[in-house]
């Protein structure tokens, strides 16, 4: 019989129940036994929806209250010193981890974060010591987590991440030296001892994640899988027989890895990504090692072409046999929605295209089952499918002939400015007058509860649109008010009236729907509510220019525009499967060029497009392929940039430091000024820019906003000091690190307070 299963389930709960239970604990509204016992609930919930599917491999573990990986720094015992010396409870010190906390004399950042591969999901990066030790903790989440299930009668396979793509994953922690992949031999002990506990429990499978095998690894790590695996198949029977899941790309360039993994009982692939790996891979599998093929797409949103996976998952078997394959979702489902049910305004067409991670569940038991049993088994689902899937093939709404001959009359020229950057920028300083140092914000300023409230309401429709315009003209005359108070350089309009960054452009554009529970978790209790393209993007009307415009009107400093770059947008919605990304980010860069016009034509001088998502689309490997990417992910951002004159200065932001791999596509863009991440990072990263000789201007983050820490100006001074060792006073923006709307005001005015005194010490410094 053909297996079916599931690498993870999304945690959050159908009403992101675990974000709200979450908040409700950081803020004091809940017990802290209230929210373990809420995690509880969802974790059975979870269970019982795979195996009322009829999933035969169920996960556990794929929980966690903030993050999967950061769970592992306390599943053995590695938590850095700053953490550990406080005595915190432990889920309260996971979450110090997590998200710092400054509170009762405690004053701690967070670890960094960062993105999980080629997602929007964000991972806690393991941080490790150079004289690092590890110990198993007492009662390990993993063994936790599966008696929890057996309990409730239902057998699961425990997922752990492995023991290189930890090492892989994780850096030295500051001042630290450490190469991690070094400390492999001191880890392997607690993994073999986690094994035999979890088989001790009843155990019998284990999913053990090396997702750094997709990626061209460093020959340490690469030699690291042997002795690893010989270790933990050493147990033999004492231990779980184990799953080693890779995903988000192929494993053919490391595979003579797996001949070193002859105690393995199977291999996941990924097969939605990269089909073409399948022979490769059946081929350097032991005698009786089984695969599990990715064929359920854990990272879209689009119902499963039965015809296809079935023939794919036929092929293995054809070549394994029908004992040796498993069926499987391509990823964890942490990527996708919870359930399509809980959308009720979808229009049917469209609805009937999609498949979120309950109806994905349901997807691979009927692949399963058409493969053990036959396709009659399943004649209905099979039948109903190719309905589907056909209806969306020739759906009218994915063609719009006018794009398309939009997208024809491209010419070369309409990706450049007018002039260079010097030319540019003498422009621009006639207009804008800025000081040196000039300081500004990313674009958001805090989405208060009451923004979200009238939000809802209007979305209901319990106050008119004329009622909700009003109260954001007056969320904008407060945040231009506060930014007088607190003497910033380049207004922004604060975004009140955007849920997020690319849902509003996704529901300003044609080509796009949207759903109202569709929710996926970013980081922590933090989710987004992805757009979905269904067909050929245009802007029917301008989607920004009225808030830009009654800003500038009341403001008397520059009023920076606000857009969501191309790349972004496509990056952080569900994309289309049936149409290269190049073409939907082009139609999205001419919906775009079209409101950058409209903009400068409104009087904004100072416009910025951000493009935060244009590192996670690099190709996980080098070489060609991120060639090609980067040509066509700066072509659209150039072409959506470029239609403006020389006075109006275009900026662009990035929630990242590291570009080192990339610097060029960076640089290509030719934005007149830079807002980069780095305030969590090593300003020797900077050093780029001296290298390549960078001309324009940049503002690496001179303070973290994902933290409700508030720095302190000193700190502040330290950061900019170090930044001027690699760039040059006439160049350097002050700026947090990304948008303010997940920040409280009450932290955001003392930072933003902090930082704009840090900024006029160093004017005066500078000053001739
Ligand atoms: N798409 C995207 N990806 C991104 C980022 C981003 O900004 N957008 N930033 C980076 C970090 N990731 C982030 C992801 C999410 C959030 C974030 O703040 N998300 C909000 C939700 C934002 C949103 O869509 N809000 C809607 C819906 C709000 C809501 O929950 N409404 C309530 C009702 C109102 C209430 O009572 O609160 C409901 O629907 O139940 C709105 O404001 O309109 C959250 O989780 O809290 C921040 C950063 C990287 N990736
Ligand atoms: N303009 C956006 C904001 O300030 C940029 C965020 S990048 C994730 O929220
Ligand atoms: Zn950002």
């Amino acid at each position: 019989m053909v297996q079916s299963s599931i690498l993870g389930f999304p945690r959050m709960g159908r009403l992101r129940d675990l974000k709200k239970a979450t908040e409700a604990y950081w803020s004091d509204k809940i017990s802290r036994d209230e929210l373990l016992a809420e995690g509880k609930r969802l974790r059975l919930e979870h269970w019982k929806i795979q195996k009322d599917a009829g999933v035969d491999v169920i996960p556990s573990n794929d929980f966690a209250f903030y993050d999967q990986v950061l769970d592992h720094h306390q599943l053995f015992g590695a938590i850095p010193e700053r953490y550990s010396k406080y005595n915190l409870n432990p889920l309260d010190e996971y979450f110090a981890m997590g998200r710092g906390l400054q509170k009762e004399g405690i004053d701690v950042p967070s670890l960094e974060m960062v993105k999980w591969f080629d997602s929007n999901y964000h991972y806690v990066k393991p941080t490790l010591q150079d004289n690092q030790e590890f110990k198993l903790a007492a009662e390990p989440k993993p063994v936790v987590e599966f008696l929890e299930a057996k309990a409730a009668g239902i057998t699961t396979r425990p997922v752990i991440l492995g023991p290189v793509s930890f090492l892989t994953l994780a850096k030295a922690d500051r001042d630290q030296t450490v190469d991690p992949i070094t400390l492999l031999e001191k880890l392997l002990p607690l993994y073999v001892e986690l094994l035999s506990k979890l088989k001790a429990a009843g155990a019998e499978d284990v999913q053990i994640d090396e997702p750094v095998l997709v990626f061209d690894l460093a020959a340490k790590s690469k030699a690291a899988f042997k002795p690893a695996y010989e270790k933990l198949g050493a147990l033999g029977a004492q231990g779980p027989r184990i799953t080693l899941a890779t995903y988000f790309g192929d494993i053919v360039h490391n595979i003579d890895v797996l001949a070193d993994l002859q105690s393995l009982y199977s291999i996941h692939i990924d097969l939605v990504r990269n089909p073409e790996q399948l022979d490769t891979v059946v081929a350097a599998l032991g005698p009786k090692q089984i695969l599990s093929a990715g064929v359920v797409d854990g990272r879209n949103i689009w119902k499963t072409n039965f015809k296809a996976a079935i023939e794919k998952v036929e092929n293995a078997i054809q070549k394994l046999g029908k004992d040796r394959v498993i069926v499987a979702t391509s990823s964890s489902l942490l990527h996708v929605p919870h359930t399509l049910a809980s959308e009720k305004t979808l229009d049917a067409e469209v609805r009937d295209w999609f498949s979120f991670a309950v109806e994905k569940a349901a997807e691979v038991v009927v692949i399963a089952k058409a493969v053990t049993e036959g396709p009659a088994a399943v004649r209905e689902q099979l039948e109903a499918n190719a309905k589907s899937v056909q209806a969306r093939a020739s759906s009218a709404r994915t063609n719009d002939p006018a794009v398309k001959a939009r997208q024809a009359a491209v010419t070369p020229e309409m990706h450049n400015r007018k002039s260079a950057f010097p030319e540019r920028y003498a422009e621009q300083t006639k207009t804008l007058k800025l000081p040196l140092f000039p300081t500004t914000t990313i674009g958001s300023f805090p989405q208060t509860k009451e923004i979200r409230i009238q939000r809802n309401k209007f979305t209901k429709g319990e106050i008119t649109p004329e009622e909700y315009e009003k109260f954001i003209e007056k969320e904008i005359q407060e945040v231009v008010k506060i930014q007088e108070e607190l003497d910033l350089d380049v207004f922004v309009h604060g975004e009140p009236e955007r849920n997020d960054m690319v849902q509003y452009f996704g529901e300003r554009l044609t080509g796009y729907v949207f759903t109202t529970h569709a929710w996926v978790q970013s980081y922590g209790s933090r989710c987004v509510r992805p757009p979905i393209i269904v067909g050929d993007i245009s802007r029917p009307a301008p989607m920004t220019v009225k808030e830009s415009k009654y800003a500038a009107s009341i403001s008397p400093k520059p009023m920076k525009g606000m857009l969501t770059g191309p790349i972004t947008c496509l990056r952080w919605s569900f994309p289309r499967d049936d149409v290269h990304q190049s073409v939907q980010a082009q139609q999205l860069a001419l919906a775009l060029r079209d409101e950058v016009v409209d903009l400068e034509a409104a009087g904004i001088a100072v416009i910025q497009v951000d493009e935060p998502a244009l590192r996670e689309g690099l190709p996980l490997r080098t070489g060609e392929a991120r060639v090609a990417y980067l040509k066509w992910a700066v072509d659209s951002f150039k072409l959506s940039t470029a239609g403006v004159t020389d006075g109006t200065q275009i900026h662009s932001h990035f929630c990242y430091s590291e570009f080192q791999d990339f610097f060029h596509a960076i640089a290509a863009l030719d934005a007149d000024v830079l807002s980069i991440e780095n305030s969590k990072s090593d300003a020797k990263l900077l050093k780029v820019f001296i290298d390549e000789a960078y001309p324009r201007h940049i503002g690496p983050g001179v303070y973290d906003i994902h933290s409700p820490r508030v720095p302190t100006e000193q700190e502040i001074k330290d950061r900019i000091e170090e930044m001027l060792a690699y760039l040059t006073p006439g160049q350097l923006w002050c700026n947090p690190d990304c948008g303010l709307k997940t920040r409280g005001w009450p932290e955001t005015k003392a930072a933003l307070t902090a930082m704009v005194n840090a900024a006029k010490y160093f004017r005066q410094k500078y000053a001739q």
